[in-house]
C-alpha cells in the first residue's frame, strides 16, 4: 500500500477554484433574468460552461494535491474526456435550472440528474486517467458516499442558482455564502471520491518497467496537468470576470438611459392627463404657482376660470363611457382653438376644465369665456351620434379675489358652482354674495370629527401574495369609516377632508395602534409569521414624532418589527429627502421594511429613490390596470421593475383584476401581489376566520362587491 499525503496549499487552492467557479455561475444565472433573450442565453451558457470546468479544475488540482512515492502521469484521452463531461454536464443542468419563472421539482430532478451523474463520472473518468503502476481498491461504502454528495451537491448547487436569480436586497452576500456552500459540497464529493481509493505498488511486478515508461510516456506528466489547470483556470475566471465587468458597465450606461427615459416619460403621465392631453391638476398647481410669482412681481392681475360641462354625466348614461370619453376630446380641442399660447389649459378630471389666463383684465375675459360658451354650443358629432351639451364657468381674478393658489380656485369654483345653481350654461365673477359649494359639507365634517371617539373607523385587511407561487405573505391594512347613515366608507370620500383638518394625525395614530394591536393578535392565535403593511399619509411622516409612535407600539404590542411594513407614497419620501433619509434609516434598522407606495404618480425619481433605505416599490395601479400584452405599460412597468431589482427593491404590484395582468406581472419578476383578483380588502372577522379555516384560495368571497375600486 503506498503512503498518501495531501499538500495543504494545493487542496486550499482546490477550493478556491470551486467556490470561484460557484460564484461565477451564481451572478451569472442572475444575469439570466434581466437581459435581452440573446444575452440570456450567454450567461446561461457561460455560466454553465464555467461552473463545468471550474469543477474539473478543482478536481485536477484536487488530484496534484495528493502526494504518492511515485511519478504520476494522465492519459491524454481520458482527461480530455472528462473535461467534456464537465463542461456538458454543468451547462445542460444550468440551462435547465434557470430557465423559467419557477422550477418544478421534476425539473429541478432531471437537471440534478445530469449535473449529478456528470460530475461523478468526470471524477471517476479523471481517476481513471492517473497512470502509473499502482493498482487502485476501491473502498465501496465510500465510494456509494462520494455518490450521494455528488447527487446532493448538484441538487444543492442547482436550487441556489435558481433560488439566488433575483437580483434583490443583499443577493451579493447571498450569492458569497451560497458560493461557499456549493465550493464545500463539490470538494467533499471530490475528496471522499479520492478517500474511497487506496493505491498499492503491488502491480508493479506485472507490469515490465519498459512498458510503464512507454505507457507512461503517452500521457501527460503531473507538471504539466498543473500548467494545463492552471491556465484553464485562470484564462477562464479572467474572461468571465472581464465578460462581467464589461456587462456590468453596459448594464450602468443601459440603466442610466432608462432610467432618464422613465423619468421622462413618467414625469409626462404624472402632469399630463392621459385622455385630453392637457395639464391635469399637479401641472396646473405648478403652473398656477408660477403665474402667481410673476403677477406679484410684475404687479399685474390674471384670471382663473373653472369650467364644467353641463348634464354630462347624462351623455355617458345614454351612449356609454367611450362617447363621453371622446367628447371629453373634443371638448378640449375646441376650448384650445379658442385660446392663446399664453393661456393654459387644463383637465381637472371628469368634466372639470380649468384656464388660466394671465395678464389680462375682465373686458378680456368676457369676449374669451363668451367664445368659449358659445364653442361648446355647438353640436359634436361623435359616431354619428349628435351630442348637445353646454358649459358654466366661474372666474377669479388675483388679486382681487385672492393672493394665494388655494383661494383663486376656490372662488372660481364657488363662481362656477353659483352658475350651475343658478340655472347652468353661462358664466360668472366670483362675488362675496355667491352660495358656497358644499352645503353638506359642515355637518359630513362635523360626523368626520366624531368618527374617532365614536369608534367608527375600522381597517380592512386585504392579502398579498408572493409570486410565483401565490402562497400568502401578509396583508395590507386599509383605513374604513362606517358612516351611520352612509354605510362603509372608501378613503375617497374622507381622506382629503382628513388631511385638510389634520385629523389624518390622530386617525394615523390610530391607525399604527390598530395594526400592531392586529398583528400582536395574530400571533397569540398562531400566526407569528404575517405581514401587515400600512400607509403613512404625508402629514403623519411629516410629524417629529412619528418614529417614537411606530416604536412605542411595536413595544407596547410586543410586535416584531420585521411583521411591519410602512408604505409611504413617493412624493412623501422625497419632499424633504434628507429627513426622510435619517427617518427611514432608523425604520429599517429596527427591520420594518420600508415601502414606496403608488410608485410612477409623482415624481418619480429613481435616482433620488436610490438614496432610501426602502426595500419595496409598490407600482401604482394606474400602471397595472391598462397592462397588456405589448403595451405602452408593460414597456414602462418592465423597466421600473428591472430598475427596482437593479436597486435591490422588491416590486409590489396592485389592482390586479385580471388573469393577463397576473401573468404578465408574474413573469416581470414582480415579487408579490395583491388586487381583486385574489382578493378584495376585507373586515377583520372575515380575515380571521380565513386563518383559522388557512382556505386562503384565489376566489376569497368578497365583501365589498359593491366598490369598483380598490383603496
Ligand atoms: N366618459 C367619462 N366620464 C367621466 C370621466 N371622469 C368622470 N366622468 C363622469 O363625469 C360625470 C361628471 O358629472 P358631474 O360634473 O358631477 O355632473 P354633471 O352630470 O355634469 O352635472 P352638472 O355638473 O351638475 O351639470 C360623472 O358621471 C363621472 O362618472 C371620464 O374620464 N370619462
Amino acid at each position: 500500500m503506498l503512503y498518501v499525503s495531501w499538500d495543504p496549499i494545493l487542496v486550499g487552492i482546490s477550493f478556491l477554484v470551486a467556490f470561484i467557479a460557484s460564484f461565477v455561475a451564481l451572478d451569472s444565472a442572475g444575469k439570466v433574468l434581466n437581459s435581452e433573450p440573446r444575452s440570456a442565453l450567454f450567461w446561461r451558457i457561460s455560466g454553465g460552461a464555467t461552473l463545468g470546468m471550474g469543477i474539473w479544475s478543482m478536481h485536477f488540482v484536487g488530484m496534484l494535491a495528493m502526494k504518492m512515492p511515485i511519478t504520476m502521469h494522465y492519459d491524454f484521452e481520458l482527461t480530455t474526456l472528462s473535461f467534456v463531461i464537465a463542461l456538458l454536464a454543468s451547462t445542460l443542468s444550468l440551462n435547465i435550472a434557470v430557465s423559467g419563472h419557477t422550477l418544478p421539482i421534476k425539473r429541478l430532478f432531471f437537471a440534478t440528474l445530469v449535473l449529478g451523474s456528470g460530475v461523478v463520472s468526470m471524477h471517476y473518468i479523471g481517476m481513471a486517467a492517473m497512470m502509473s503502476f499502482v493498482s487502485i481498491y476501491w473502498n465501496i461504502p465510500l465510494v456509494v458516499l462520494s455518490l450521494l454528495i455528488g447527487i446532493a451537491s448538484a441538487w444543492v448547487a442547482l436550487w441556489l442558482a435558481f433560488s439566488l436569480r433575483q437580483n434583490t436586497h443583499g443577493v451579493f452576500i447571498n450569492r458569497v455564502f451560497a458560493s461557499l456552500v456549493m465550493g464545500i459540497a463539490i470538494c467533499a464529493m471530490h475528496y471522499s471520491g479520492m478517500s474511497a481509493a487506496t493505491f498499492s505498488n503491488d502491480g508493479l511486478g506485472i507490469i515490465v518497467r519498459s512498458d510503464a515508461i512507454h505507457i507512461m510516456s503517452r500521457g501527460v506528466g503531473e507538471q504539466e496537468l498543473s500548467l494545463w489547470v492552471a491556465t484553464t483556470t485562470l484564462v477562464i475566471f479572467g474572461i468571465m470576470l472581464f465578460i462581467s465587468m464589461i456587462d456590468s458597465q453596459l448594464r450602468t450606461a443601459r440603466l442610466t438611459d432608462s432610467l432618464r427615459q422613465l423619468n421622462l416619460q413618467l414625469e409626462k403621465q404624472a402632469h399630463y392627463d392621459p385622455l385630453t392631453g392637457l395639464a391635469n391638476r399637479i401641472q396646473l398647481d405648478i403652473l398656477l404657482d408660477s403665474c402667481l410669482n410673476r403677477a406679484a412681481e410684475e404687479q399685474t392681475t390674471f384670471a382663473l376660470i373653472y369650467m364644467d360641462l353641463d348634464r354630462f354625466k347624462l351623455v355617458n348614461d345614454a351612449w356609454g363611457h367611450h362617447i363621453g370619453d371622446r367628447l371629453l376630446v373634443a371638448v378640449a380641442e375646441r376650448l384650445s382653438a379658442c385660446i392663446n399660447d399664453k393661456m393654459s389649459l387644463a383637465r381637472l378630471g371628469g368634466d372639470e376644465f380649468t384656464l388660466l389666463v394671465p395678464q389680462t383684465s375682465e373686458e378680456e375675459i368676457d369676449a374669451l369665456i363668451r367664445r368659449l360658451i358659445a364653442t361648446i354650443q355647438h353640436p359634436f358629432y361623435e359616431l354619428s351620434h349628435v351630442i348637445n351639451v353646454s358649459l358654466s364657468a366661474g372666474v377669479s381674478f388675483y388679486p382681487e379675489h385672492g393672493e394665494n393658489a388655494h383661494e383663486l380656485k376656490l372662488k372660481a369654483d364657488t363662481a362656477m358652482y353659483s352658475v350651475k345653481q343658478e340655472g347652468r350654461n353661462g358664466w360668472a365673477i366670483y362675488h362675496t354674495g355667491m352660495a358656497q359649494k358644499t352645503a353638506d359639507a359642515p355637518q359630513f365634517l362635523q360626523d368626520l370629527s366624531q368618527a374617532l371617539t365614536r369608534n367608527q373607523f375600522e381597517l380592512w385587511y386585504q392579502p398579498q401574495y408572493t409570486a410565483p407561487e401565490q402562497t400568502l405573505a401578509g396583508f395590507e391594512a386599509l383605513l374604513r369609516w362606517r358612516h351611520p347613515q352612509q354605510g362603509v366608507l372608501l378613503p375617497a370620500a374622507f381622506l382629503p377632508m382628513l388631511e385638510k383638518t389634520g385629523l389624518i394625525i390622530s386617525v394615523g395614530q390610530w391607525v399604527i395602534e390598530s395594526a400592531c394591536r392586529q398583528l400582536h393578535y395574530w400571533n397569540t392565535q398562531g400566526f407569528p409569521n404575517l405581514k401587515l403593511a400600512i400607509n403613512l399619509s404625508p402629514s403623519q411622516f411629516e410629524k417629529h414624532d412619528i418614529y417614537e409612535q411606530v416604536t412605542d407600539a411595536l413595544a407596547r404590542y410586543h410586535v416584531n418589527p420585521t411583521h411591519l411594513t410602512l408604505e409611504i407614497t413617493e412624493n412623501a419620501a422625497l419632499k424633504n429627502l434628507e429627513r426622510s433619509v435619517h427617518l427611514l434609516t432608523q425604520f429599517a434598522q429596527l427591520g420594518i421594511t420600508v415601502a414606496i407606495d403608488d410608485f410612477g404618480t409623482g415624481y418619480s425619481n429613481m435616482l433620488m429613490l436610490k438614496k432610501l433605505p426602502a426595500t419595496e416599490l409598490k407600482i401604482d395601479k394606474s400602471f397595472v390596470k391598462d397592462i397588456r400584452e405589448n403595451s405602452r405599460n408593460v414597456k414602462i412597468v418592465s423597466t421600473i421593475i428591472d430598475i427596482a431589482h437593479s436597486m435591490n427593491m422588491r416590486v409590489v404590484a396592485e389592482g390586479i383584476e385580471t388573469a393577463e395582468q397576473h401573468a404578465l406581472l408574474t413573469n416581470m419578476g414582480c415579487a408579490f401581489l395583491q388586487g381583486f383578483l385574489f382578493a378584495r380588502p376585507q373586515p377583520v372577522e372575515k380575515i380571521s376566520a380565513l386563518l383559522k379555516h388557512k382556505s386562503f384560495a384565489l376566489s376569497l368571497e368578497c365583501s365589498e362587491s359593491s366598490q369598483k375600486k380598490p383603496a
